[in-house]
């Protein structure tokens, strides 16, 4: 803190802010504005501000829509995955893990096998990105989706009726598999790879007990390489002066097949359960998963991807990092709902597409409206 570089990005983000919070709707230019300063929410917030920019404030017909959904207290269910070796517990966990993914589509999992001091390793590692040096970080700033490694923020902003209060350093396994150490930013190195591995070690695990809840025998989703192509992201919420008018992040589904979900102990992350927002409240040592669009479609509709968001808040900044397991993109399979679970009685709702397709298409679309109703039969 408090080189000249940086108190010069203070004076900078100061006028954007200015600029931002002017009272005229040349929108695009206000976003492009605050784009380049590469300094994301958490620059606005060094600059000092005090209230919220215009461009992340949401729209009042949706803000006298959002009014209109109730909370629920509902408690998403938490599945104990110890024991995973016996029999006894594995039908325990694969029917738990069937009832979560038919009613609730988002529950936690506990005793996963990831070392705590890996999981806290990794948030603190996104902390230390976001919050180190701007220059440093800006060499990383694109909104190229090619990009192995890039920071952002709001990777929909030109496209969002409000952007988010959020930022995100993305590592993309999508179009490969492997990740060399210095591709990644330097201060979240280690223990970058050291999480990346177990996740990808837990989905695995994750995907071959889904298949079994799924009733399905020999074309399991670990086979169909569901596991493939994960992006991992790592947002940052900073405090935010005015929750109420903005969110961390806009109500979506995901496009993935399933998405693990690491988050620090501050909360905020909510889902539609009954049509009510429901908590996520962290757990510590915990993890959230949840059925995403893919995964949904595989399975014929038996499982349901479900719409989530995250609120803004006073305290902060929050830390999640979310992995999106979205299947083989490259080399490119043909995905669509599975044969065993389709018959006559039950026929299939969705076309057969590649995850190329889909992802194009999801980019496409406002975020906040669903992907799926695109590949309806
Ligand atoms: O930060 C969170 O808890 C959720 C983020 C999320 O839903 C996403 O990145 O798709
Ligand atoms: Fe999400």
């Amino acid at each position: 803190m408090g080189s000249l570089d940086q108190r010069m990005d203070k004076s900078i983000a100061k006028e954007i802010t200015t600029q931002l919070g002017a009272d005229n709707d040349d929108r695009l230019e206000h976003l492009k504005a605050f784009d380049d300063t590469k300094a994301g929410v958490k620059g606005l917030i060094d600059a000092g501000i005090t209230s919220l920019p215009k461009i992340f404030i949401r729209p009042v017909d949706e803000l006298v829509e959002e009014s209109n959904i109730g909370r629920s207290q509902a408690q998403v269910p938490v599945i104990d995955l110890s024991g995973i070796q016996s029999d006894d517990q594995r039908k325990r966990i694969v029917s738990e893990l069937r009832r979560a993914s038919e009613e609730w589509g988002f529950f936690q999992v506990v005793n996963h096998g990831i070392p705590e001091s890996v999981l806290n390793g990794m948030i603190d590692g996104i902390c230390k990105f976001h919050e180190q040096d701007t220059e440093l970080k800006k060499e990383y700033y694109s909104r190229d989706q090619l990009r192995k490694v890039r920071y952002e923020s709001n990777i929909d902003l030109y496209h969002s009726r409000a952007a988010n209060w959020r930022d995100s350093l993305t590592i993309s396994l999508v179009a490969c598999n492997e990740l060399e150490p210095d591709e990644l930013p330097q201060v979240c190195r280690g223990t970058a790879i050291d999480y990346v591995n177990h996740v990808t070690k837990l989905g695995g695990t994750l995907f071959d007990l889904l298949s079994e809840a799924l009733g399905m025998k020999l074309d399991n989703l670990r086979a169909m390489e569901c596991g493939r192509g994960r992006t991992f992201v790592g947002h940052y919420y900073p405090a935010c002066p005015e929750p109420d008018l903005t969110l961390g992040t806009n109500r979506h589904t995901d496009a993935a097949f399933l998405t693990i979900l690491l988050q620090d102990h501050i909360g905020g992350l909510q889902f539609l359960h009954d049509d009510q927002w429901t908590d996520v409240p962290p757990i510590p040592g915990g993890l959230v998963a949840s059925i995403a669009d893919l995964l949904q479609i595989v399975s014929n509709d038996k499982f349901k991807s479900v719409e989530h968001r995250v609120i803004a808040n006073r305290t902060g900044p929050r830390i999640s990092v979310p992995c999106f397991f979205a299947g083989a993109v490259v080399p490119a399979k043909i995905y669509g709902p599975v044969k065993e679970l389709i018959s006559e009685k039950s026929p299939a709702l969705y076309r057969e597409f590649t995850v190329r397709e889909f992802l194009d298409h999801f980019m496409s679309k406002p975020i906040d409206k669903s992907g799926l109703d695109h590949f309806k039969i």
